[in-house]
């Protein structure tokens, strides 16, 4: 089932919280809505499901305008942050619940449930925690069952919103490449609401970058990390060092262009000797954490920082070519740049 969001409007009192927002998404596909905390994902979330309603504009299920369709006609799967499963209730039963409420006339029969429900717990690879209580499960077990439970109903569209918010950072590592596997194994349209860039990265076809309420940019996550189409999504989606004016090679324009240029920690090369359109730095302090150094150097000319991330094995090699102590003066080559007008620069106060 396609979605269709058309120049939807909601604030709440004064605050605009969706802002002339339209975006297409196709049936089948993970989309990812990104933005930092306050950006309006929740309320789009909740306006697609038919638990909030637009001022204006409208939601299209399949090209059928849904903006005033009650919730309960929509047919959407949801998981949320902290989804109560039934405490009361065995996994089995929690899973079961959706089919059983069913009216008499579309209620499947005890043997069809019982094969569902199982299929669903293998699916999610949990068919042997079935007789449990939800209580003697973890985290991402629960979260995994909550997934078999909005499937159970074979829900057109699957609403997720911060699904893996509350679990540690390894655990919503695996259950992001357990949810992509799942999604390509059952292809049901899926938004998933996100404040976590590499959450988004990993596991959407698409991603759509919120900022104040409003669409950034929508694209794949390639499309959207190597093009970002503004200052703000590219800030969003990973660390960047900023400098005025030009950096890199023909650097003497800068004044007269009026830019900003911005290059990602692992863009930029380390050199012993000064290169077209390099920038002289003193080291300050290196820092290596798993498999990658993370260096700190501080420009000769105006004194502020910049930081450069490279394998740990890259750095040691060069630290045997030449000094990299901390006081010892280096060179920095940008290998790629990104660079927008002055004017459209982010504020920073929009950032988290
Ligand atoms: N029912 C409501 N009444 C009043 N204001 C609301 C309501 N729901 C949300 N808001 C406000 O709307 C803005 C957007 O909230 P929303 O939850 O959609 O953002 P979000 O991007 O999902 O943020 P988070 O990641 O923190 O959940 C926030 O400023 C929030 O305070």
């Amino acid at each position: 089932m396609s979605i269709e969001v058309r120049n939807l409007n909601k604030r709440f009192g004064p605050t605009v919280v969706c802002d002339d927002i339209s975006i297409d998404i196709p049936s089948g596909e993970l989309v990812a809505l990104l933005g930092p905390s306050g950006s309006g994902k929740t309320t789009l979330l909740r306006i697609i499901a038919g638990l909030e309603v637009p001022d204006s504009g409208s939601v299209l299920f399949h090209g059928e305008d849904a903006t005033r369709t009650d919730v309960r006609e929509r047919q959407v799967g949801f998981v949320f942050q902290h989804y109560a499963l039934f405490a009361h209730m065995t996994i089995f039963e929690n899973v079961a619940f959706g089919l059983r409420v069913r009216p008499k006339a579309t209620r499947p029969s005890e043997a069809e449930i019982r094969s569902k429900v199982t299929a669903l717990l293998k699916l999610v690879q949990l068919d042997w925690i079935a007789d449990r209580f939800p209580h003697q499960l973890s985290g991402g077990q629960r979260q995994r069952i909550a997934l078999a439970r909005a499937l159970a109903v074979e829900p057109k569209v699957l609403l997720l919103d911060e699904p893996f918010g509350a679990l540690d950072a390894k655990v919503r590592k695996e259950l992001r490449r357990w949810l992509r596997r799942l999604h390509d194994e059952v292809h049901v349209t899926s938004v998933f609401v996100t404040h976590d860039q590499e959450e988004a990265m990993e596991v959407a076809d698409r991603i759509v970058v919120m900022n104040q309420g409003r669409v950034e940019q929508d694209g794949p996550p390639d499309q959207v990390y190597d093009h970002p189409a503004s200052p703000f999504v590219l800030q969003f989606l990973g660390d960047v060092n900023l400098f005025h004016g030009r950096f890199g090679a023909g650097r003497g324009d800068a004044k007269v262009s009026g830019e900003v240029s911005y290059v990602r920690p692992h863009e930029l090369a380390i050199l012993a000797a000064p290169a077209e359109g390099s920038l002289p730095v003193t080291l300050s302090q290196a820092l290596t954490v798993g498999p990658n150094t993370r260096v700190e150097f501080k420009r000769v000319d105006d004194g502020s920082y910049i930081d450069v991330e490279l394998p740990r094995s890259e750095f040691h090699a060069l630290r045997e070519r030449f000094p990299l102590d901390p006081g010892a003066t280096v060179h920095l080559l940008p290998r790629r740049v990104t660079r927008f007008a002055q004017e459209s620069e982010a504020d920073p106060a929009a950032m988290i």
